[in-house]
């Protein structure tokens, strides 16, 4: 399957200060700048209420922004919104399978509903009953399939009209490992193939293993941005996690490795729930110098082990709000996607305006 015929541009998605303050006050988005080239993989993490899907719904032109610029495929989402909608493929949280129809007639109902041309329309649902593997349950109705089956018949009706960027929102929240993996699988077919994804999800290890690039928002404003391995560089260096025999040392434990001497200032050092952590470029060299200054201040250690970052440690870095983000560097001030908008003196919310469902192409 090939994108569709639409203009080339170079991003995808373009927004300039863009901000979303719902009416009764509440500052969504607050001055996000984003760009995604086309043919990205882009994640887009935060965690739950800092603002992922109302800045997709603003991206899919489902609700109007309160201030700033939006460019979504070359067309200016406020002035030309049915064109953004013709060109995107929106996969809500929300499912929009219908239950009574079968896989094949809900990916026809959308080829209606996108007007694919009618004599296109039978190869088009054979390939993308073929792409998300639905040969076999084609004709069943889709009340019938499990979660993954429904997921699957969604993101193919958000393809019907081949769009070139299509929006994912938590697309496997609830899924189990199996289904995930062939959520997972079927978007990378979908990108290999030319379409930009921009995916939000609350699996880190989902983002690890399909995005290029990530941002991360929180509180409506973007914090980080950078591939994930640069992301868990900036963490700065690998992480030795401790366990402790007992919850009540950790303290002590903490202190130990804190006035040790061993770790580099950057080091950060953190009680976790079973024991203690070290963030540090000496976590390997200096981890067993750590557990004998333990073991001489009376800690009993009753595990350890030394790893690279992963993207759970850079975003509890961000997420914590602590030193750790600001001091050890995860939070990339230099990017485009950092913006510092305040939220004082932007006067009187002027209120986000809901465009129906309906008037959306999804
Ligand atoms: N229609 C609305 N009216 C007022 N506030 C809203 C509305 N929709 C969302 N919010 C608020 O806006 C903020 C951002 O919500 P949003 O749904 O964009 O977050 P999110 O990051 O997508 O979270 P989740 O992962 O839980 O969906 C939250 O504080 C939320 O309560």
């Amino acid at each position: 399957m090939s994108v569709g015929s639409y203009p080339t541009h170079v991003h995808a998605v373009e927004t300039t200060d863009l901000e979303l303050t719902y009416a009764d006050g509440t500052e969504a988005v607050r001055g996000v700048d984003l760009r995604v080239p086309e043919g990205e993989f882009f994640g887009f993490l935060g965690a739950n209420g800092v603002g992922k899907t109302t800045t997709i719904k603003v991206l899919a032109t489902l609700l109007s922004p309160t201030a700033g610029r939006v460019e979504v495929n070359g067309f200016d989402a406020t002035a030309d919104p049915r064109k953004v909608r013709e060109s995107i493929g929106y996969m809500a949280q929300e499912t929009s399978v219908d239950p009574e129809l079968t896989a094949r007639e809900n990916i026809k109902f959308a080829c209606e509903a996108y007007g694919v041309p009618r004599g296109e329309r039978e190869s088009r649902i054979d390939e993308l009953l073929d792409l998300v593997d639905l040969v076999d349950a084609a004709d069943k109705e889709a009340e019938e399939f499990s979660g993954g089956m429904k997921k699957r018949l969604d993101a193919a009706t958000a393809l019907v009209h081949r769009p070139p960027l299509v929006f994912l929102d938590e697309p496997t929240t609830g899924l189990d490992p199996k289904a995930r993996n062939r959520l997972w699988d079927y978007f990378e077919r979908i990108n290999d193939r030319g379409t930009t994804i921009f995916l939000t999800t609350q699996y880190l290890e989902e983002a690890d293993q399909l995005c290029d690039r990530l941002a991360v928002i929180l509180e409506g404003e973007i914090v980080a941005t950078g591939s994930p391995d640069e992301l868990k560089r900036r963490v700065g260096g690998e992480i030795l996690d401790v366990d402790l025999g007992d919850s009540e040392s950790a303290e002590r434990a903490v202190a130990v490795a804190r006035d040790s001497d061993l770790f580099e200032d950057e080091a950060t050092v953190e009680p976790t729930e079973k024991g203690l952590s070290v963030t540090s470029r000496a976590a390997r060299t200096k981890g067993t110098d750590l557990l004998v200054a333990l073991r001489d201040a009376g800690v009993t250690v009753t595990g350890f082990n030394v790893r690279a970052p992963t993207l759970d440690d850079v975003f509890l870095a961000i997420t914590d709000g602590d030193d750790t983000a600001g001091a050890g560097g995860v939070v990339d001030t230099e990017t485009d996607g950092a913006t510092a908008s305040e939220a004082d003196g932007r006067g009187e919310t002027s209120g986000a305006t809901e465009t129906t469902e309906s008037e959306a192409s999804r």
